[in-house]
This record gives C-alpha cells, structure tokens and sequence, in this order.
C-alpha cells in the first residue's frame, strides 16, 4: 500500500471524475477538481486526461509561470512508479542536437576547392596556349 505521500498511477486512475479529478504531471500527482471551473483551457481538456500522466499535455501547451504556481498549489502527493509503469517523460534536458553528416560536408567543400583550383590551372593553361598561337 503507498504511503499518504506516495501514489501509483493505479491510485491516481481511481480519480478520474470531475469532483475528484487526480492527474500526474512531472511525477507529481495533483488535484484538479477545485480549478477545473476556472481552466481557461476549459474543462474537457482536463477531463480527457482525468487519472492518467497529463505531463505532455501540459507542457505542449506551453503553460505560463502562472499556470505552474497555480498547479504547485494543486499538490496532493508524489508518483510512485511501479515496475511496467511507463516511463517519465522528460521535457527539463536541453533537446537533442540534430545531427549533422559533417563527414560528407567536408567532403563536399573539398570537391568544391579542388575542382575550383583544377579549373582554374586548366583555365590558365589554356590561356596560356592562346598566347603562344597569336605570337
Ligand atoms: C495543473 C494543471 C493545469 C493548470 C493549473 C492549468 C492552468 C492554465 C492556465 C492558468 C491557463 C492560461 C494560460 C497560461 O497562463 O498559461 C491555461 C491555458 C490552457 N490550458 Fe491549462 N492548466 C492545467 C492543465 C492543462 C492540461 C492537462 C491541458 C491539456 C491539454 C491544458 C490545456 C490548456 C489549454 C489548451 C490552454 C489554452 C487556452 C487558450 O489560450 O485558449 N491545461 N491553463
């Protein structure tokens, strides 16, 4: 049995009505029923995720300051994950940098460089013969 404290997604999914509405956000559980009325994302939104982890939700919105103040006071307990839970999503690290094929862009600026320089000797040889054919 969890701790007052500590919840499973099993105990947060037996809150899912709007008098009694638990989500998971960050791996924190909070309760919404007392600020569902006043979500000015409205109230289906927030039905939809009643009981189950809301933390892409929230985030993708991109949720004010403000909207985090008012859901920290919100706070019921902390998620306790259990093995086959899934996993926390994580939207606090820097995001991945795309890589990028630098081998095959240095080979390009190489291709380009030394085909500049071949055809600017042949350029200059060819010049050169010209010169030779007007004396
Ligand atoms: C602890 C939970 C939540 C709190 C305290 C909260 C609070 C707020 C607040 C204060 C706003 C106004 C804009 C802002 O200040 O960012 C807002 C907007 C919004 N919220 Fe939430 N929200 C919560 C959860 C959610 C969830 C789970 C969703 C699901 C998608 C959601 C969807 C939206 C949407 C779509 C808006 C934009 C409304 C608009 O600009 O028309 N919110 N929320």
């Amino acid at each position: 049995m969890a701790s007052a404290t500590e919840l499973t997604f099993k105990d947060v999914a037996k809150h899912s009505t709007k008098s009694d509405l638990y989500v998971v956000i960050d791996d924190k559980v909070y309760n919404l029923s007392a600020f569902i009325d006043e979500h000015p994302g409205g109230e289906e939104v927030m039905m939809d995720l009643a009981g189950t982890d809301a933390t892409d939700a929230f985030e993708d919105v991109g949720h004010s300051d403000e909207a985090r103040e008012i859901r920290d006071k919100l706070f019921v307990a902390d998620l306790k994950r259990m093995p086959g839970d899934p996993k926390p999503t994580d939207h606090h690290s820097a995001p991945t940098p795309v890589e990028t094929p630098r081998g095959s862009n240095t080979a390009l600026y190489a291709v380009i460089i030394i085909g500049g320089i071949v055809a600017s000797g042949v350029y200059q040889y060819l010049q050169g013969q010209q010169e030779k054919n007007v004396l």
